[in-house]
């Protein structure tokens, strides 16, 4: 195929990918920015050799104008886009771009909408407990035509086409169409980026993301409860944003869809970091948010494969990714070197606060919002393997931060324990500091991302189960949160100690330790750890008040258990026996 004939097939695609299903013509669509006027179209009309001035139409008319699309922008052009067009945009001391995402800092998982259709009906889970909240295909539709006629009624459009998945045989093609440079260089860092060769021969993208966060729902639309719509539609694999600008709403988007995807090809999707050793051991790191996964698996002494979302084949582990997103509150260069370094040039930052002048950017401020973000590209961490694969697991690492400070730091799982873990997707942070002291907030996500599973969690958790118990992977439980009392008396266990910890599970010294069996959660504990102090390693011994210690952890146990009480009639897999187990594993009391 010669160039030109590619380059118009490419314009063909996005042309169908923007064009209204309820008019008859596509919009036409050229590359270029508009403002660069070597780049405007050559209008037949115009040029009939005639002295008149031909005037043309400027204002948004679908039938008249062009879609001026930039596809695939290098990080400098989209930096030049951000900066001239974007409120909020500016360029750091260290290079990063900053950006402000708006009204929205965070995912609005309740605005979250999934296509409910025949074939969704059955395969996903639905109800009490699920994130899939659900829409009707019609709605979707008129919701999609909001997104796509606000789309083609700007001056320009952002175009990536890119992959997800570093499993060549399983590897998704994205195309994500949105307002902003900031949205684009965002996903340019998250996904997969194409070689030159492989964006040629791209063609039609596997999944649609329209993005068209600055315009927002209609209310008056059946089913919209909020300004705010996320709505993702399998069928068509198409999704489209309204009334955010949060990019980590594409993000997590693609990520439920490949939790649906992926386990079709009897491929598990998880919410985890993972890392390599020298000898090939990989562990992945499962916890929701502030629990250490992108601290503990950016590990000096190990490759990393990805922070955040991975699959799990017959082939070994695969990241989904292409980038990095970590938090930023409090960032230190001491204590995470790797993240502070990669933001830098072509990073983006999102709703950080920074000195006007020298555009120094102070990490403890929490002015915009708590949940500051880097997004940046793998290669950027230094001791990154790409491509972002490895071996089977030999180490599945859950972390909890337990501000009842009850969980002991360490614990050895057998395969039920680390189920009913799985499952249950513990952890408890302190809800806010200012006001003094405030009691810890439990909080239990199936499969440690109940937000973005798309089926029931057992049919995740049985996969699992069956990988663990094939490639024989040991699971461990690791407390980064409270020692010495619960939060407010206790105090947070060393991020060194922890460190010390996984060392031990990776170099498989652990697994040699002598152990014994805590009361209530029935934990196997080590009683030595090399670099640990071994009363730490029983959360009894570390408390004062005995007395507290007890009704602490009884309260705990409690939580779990009627946490647990909706799962307890689902079967796990094909084995009654597995599953009788993983009901046994919580705690007894
Ligand atoms: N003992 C410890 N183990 C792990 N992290 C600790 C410990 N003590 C303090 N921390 C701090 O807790 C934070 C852990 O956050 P991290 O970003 O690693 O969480 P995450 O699981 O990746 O969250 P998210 O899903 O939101 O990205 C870091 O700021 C880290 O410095
Ligand atoms: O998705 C986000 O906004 C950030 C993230 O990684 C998570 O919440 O798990
Ligand atoms: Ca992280
Ligand atoms: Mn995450």
């Amino acid at each position: 195929m010669c160039e030109e004939e590619r380059e118009k097939q490419q314009l063909q695609s996005i042309s169908a990918s923007l064009a209204s299903l309820t008019r008859e013509t596509g919009p036409k669509v050229v590359k270029g920015d508009p403002a660069r006027k070597s780049e405007t179209p050559k209008v037949s009309h115009v040029s009939q050799q005639q002295h008149y001035f031909t005037p043309t139409i400027s204002v948004s008319d679908s039938a008249l104008k062009f879609t001026h699309v930039l596809y695939n922008l290098s990080p400098a052009e989209l930096y030049e886009q951000a900066i001239k067009n974007e409120h909020g945009s500016f360029i750091t001391s260290s290079g990063a771009l900053a950006t402000l995402s708006g009204a929205k800092t965070g995912r609005s998982p309740k605005d979250k909408r999934v296509v409910r259709d025949e074939t969704t009906e059955d395969d996903l889970w639905w109800g009490k407990g699920s994130p899939n909240i659900e829409m009707d295909e019609h709605t979707f539709m008129v919701n999609r035509e909001r997104a796509v006629d606000y789309l083609n009624s700007l001056d320009k459009v952002f175009v990536n086409d890119q992959f997800l998945n570093w499993d060549p045989n399983n590897r998704i093609k994205v195309r994500i169409v949105s307002a902003r440079a900031y949205h684009s260089l965002f996903m340019h860092n998250m996904c997969i980026r194409p070689t030159p060769e492989e964006l040629e021969n791209f063609g039609t993208p596997d999944f649609t993301i329209y993005n068209a966060g600055q315009f927002p729902c209609n209310r008056y639309t059946h089913y919209m409860t909020s300004s705010t719509s996320i709505d993702l539609n399998l069928g068509r694999r198409e999704m489209v944003i309204l009334g955010t600008q949060y990019a980590g709403e594409m993000k997590k988007g693609l990520f439920s869809v490949m939790h649906y995807l992926m386990p079709k090809r009897q491929i598990l999707s998880l919410h985890s970091g993972c890392n390599m050793g020298r000898d090939g051991d990989v562990a992945l790191f499962f916890g929701l948010s502030g629990t250490g996964k992108t601290t503990l698996s950016t590990d000096h002494n190990r490759f990393l494969i990805g922070d955040d979302e991975h699959c799990w084949g017959d082939d070994g582990v695969s990241n989904i990714e292409g980038g990095c997103y970590a938090k930023c509150i409090d960032l230190s260069r001491d204590k995470e070197p790797d993240i502070w370094n990669a933001i830098k040039f072509g990073t983006v930052l999102e709703n950080v606060v920074f000195d006007e002048h020298t555009r120094e950017v102070d990490y403890t401020e929490k002015t915009v919002t708590e949940n500051t973000r880097a997004a940046y590209p793998i290669e950027y961490i230094p001791n990154a393997k790409v491509p972002c694969v490895g071996p089977h697991p030999k180490n599945v690492i859950l972390l909890a931060c337990d501000a009842f400070g009850v969980l002991p730091p360490v614990s050895k799982l057998n395969l039920a324990q680390t189920m009913y873990h799985f499952i249950s997707g513990y952890t408890a942070l302190v809800a806010g500091t200012e006001d003094g002291i405030k009691e810890p907030q439990a909080t239990f996500s199936a499969c440690f991302g109940a937000a973005f599973i798309m089926l029931h969690p057992t049919k995740y958790a049985a996969m699992l189960a069956a990988k663990m118990q094939k490639h024989g992977a040991t699971g461990w439980l690791v407390n980064t949160g409270w020692s010495g009392g619960s939060y407010g008396s206790g105090s947070r266990i060393k991020l060194a100690y922890t460190r010390k910890i996984i060392d031990a599970i990776h170099s498989g010294s652990l697994l040699k330790a002598n152990y014994r069996k805590t009361g209530v959660f029935g934990l196997e504990i080590p009683t030595e750890v090399e670099g640990v102090p071994s009363e730490i390693l029983d959360p009894v011994n570390t408390w004062s008040n005995k007395k507290a210690y007890k009704e602490t952890l009884l309260k705990l146990a409690g939580l779990f258990k009627n946490n647990f009480e909706v799962f307890v009639n689902h079967k796990i897999g094909k084995d009654d026996k597995l599953t009788e187990e993983i009901v046994g594993a919580g705690p007894v009391f």
